[in-house]
């Protein structure tokens, strides 16, 4: 049921890269007869190198795409390709992709060398050493390849599941909430890390996460998954600043829907004339980002609530019974009761085209 009326544009698929790495093309999963397919219909490339997300609230079914793309889970329909090659129906040690898990998986009785050693089973014992050290190396762990995983911080077990992922030399590895189990300061230092770490080995990585902060920092590109389908795909600046739909302008971060009538680059609107980012004709619903608003002491608008956040203030204003969400810089004196004026600075976006009455 959409309470809006609104109609949603198809997501932006355009710029699918000229030889990808990987391409999933049309994969869909369901567990239960009876229920919707949890991944449905998933298309996606990523380019060689690319580090590439999947975005999505709990149970999208973000977990599950990664493992089809892995193999462990069987897909009803769609087919994964790594390069030219179709991997559908390989078992996952013949895929030649990289996983690293939540929990990292690391073996608890094995030493680090051994962990990372695991994957190389191939290979004669002195290659098998070499590629080791060169990992360990890559990874800054070459001092702890005896300890066992229990021995190290949690920043470090990640760097042995990477190590572990990239040895076999990978083309993709895939990474499902891997920071989620470190604490705030340790999972930025660690997410820095690691990309830095993918970025210098050239290996492409899809990043699996709820956490829409993570996924803007960490990703090229990446993909808005709803209920199994993809909303949007597209650099974190385009994803951010022009969001299709008003699930992904509101999943990325907050924003305020405005429903207006669209005569080609300006609107008509319940905060008077507003510019477009694109031309439309019609009645549509707009996002406005906070930060696109400009607050000025006296006006006709009421400051309702003051959030500090230290490097900005968060205010929550109404006009003409409406609520706004509008960001200002942290020296903006104004105070809840306070009566205001909201000046709109940045052009607003077209999410959706109305039907009815919003
Ligand atoms: N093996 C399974 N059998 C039955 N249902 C499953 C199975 N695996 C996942 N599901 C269901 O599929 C849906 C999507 O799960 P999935 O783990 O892919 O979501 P997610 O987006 O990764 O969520 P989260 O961020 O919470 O990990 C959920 O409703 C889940 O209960």
């Amino acid at each position: 049921m959409n309470p809006l009326n609104v109609e949603y544009p198809s997501p932006n698929t355009s710029e699918i890269p000229a030889e990808p790495a990987l391409r999933v093309e049309g994969l869909t999963k369901r567990f239960h007869p009876s229920m919707p397919p949890v991944v449905d219909n998933l298309s996606f490339a990523v380019a060689p190198g690319e580090i590439f997300a999947l975005l999505g609230p709990s149970g999208c079914g973000k977990t599950t795409a990664l493992r089809l793309i892995a193999g462990f889970e069987r897909p009803d329909r769609g087919q994964v390709w790594l390069g030219q090659e179709n991997l559908t129906h390989r078992p996952p040690e013949k895929r030649g992709i990289g996983f690293v898990f939540q929990d990292y998986a690391l073996f608890p009785h094995l030493s680090v060398f051994d962990n990372v050693a695991f994957g190389l089973r191939s290979l004669s014992p002195s290659a098998r050493r070499q590629r080791v050290e060169e990992v360990l190396g890559l990874v800054g762990l070459t001092v702890f390849k005896d300890r066992r995983p229990h021995e190290l911080s949690g920043g470090q077990q990640q760097r042995v599941a990477l190590a572990r992922a990239i040895a076999p030399g990978p083309k993709v590895v895939l990474l499902d909430e891997p920071f989620s189990s470190l604490d705030a300061g340790l999972r930025q230092v660690t997410r820095d890390e690691v990309r830095e770490l993918l970025k210098r080995s050239g290996i492409g990585a899809v990043l699996v996460t709820h956490d829409q902060e993570e996924a803007l920092s960490f990703a090229e590109r990446l993909a808005v998954m709803r209920a199994g389908s993809l909303e949007q795909i597209g650099t974190p600046e385009e994803v951010y600043t022009r969001p299709l739909t008003p699930f992904v302008a509101q999943f990325l971060g907050r924003t305020n829907l405005i429903p207006g009538e669209a005569r080609g680059i300006e609107a008509e609107t319940p905060l008077g004339l507003l510019r477009l980012a694109e031309g439309a004709v019609g009645p549509v619903l707009l996002s406005l980002r906070p930060e696109g608003f400009v607050l000025e002491p006296g006006g006709e608008a009421v400051v309702l609530s003051r959030e500090f956040k230290g490097h900005d203030l968060t205010y929550r204003v109404r006009l003409d019974g409406r609520d706004y969400v509008v960001q200002a810089d942290p020296h903006c004196p104004c105070r809840p009761g306070d009566r205001v004026r909201l000046e709109v600075r940045d052009p607003a976006v077209v999410v959706g085209r109305r039907g009815g009455e919003v």
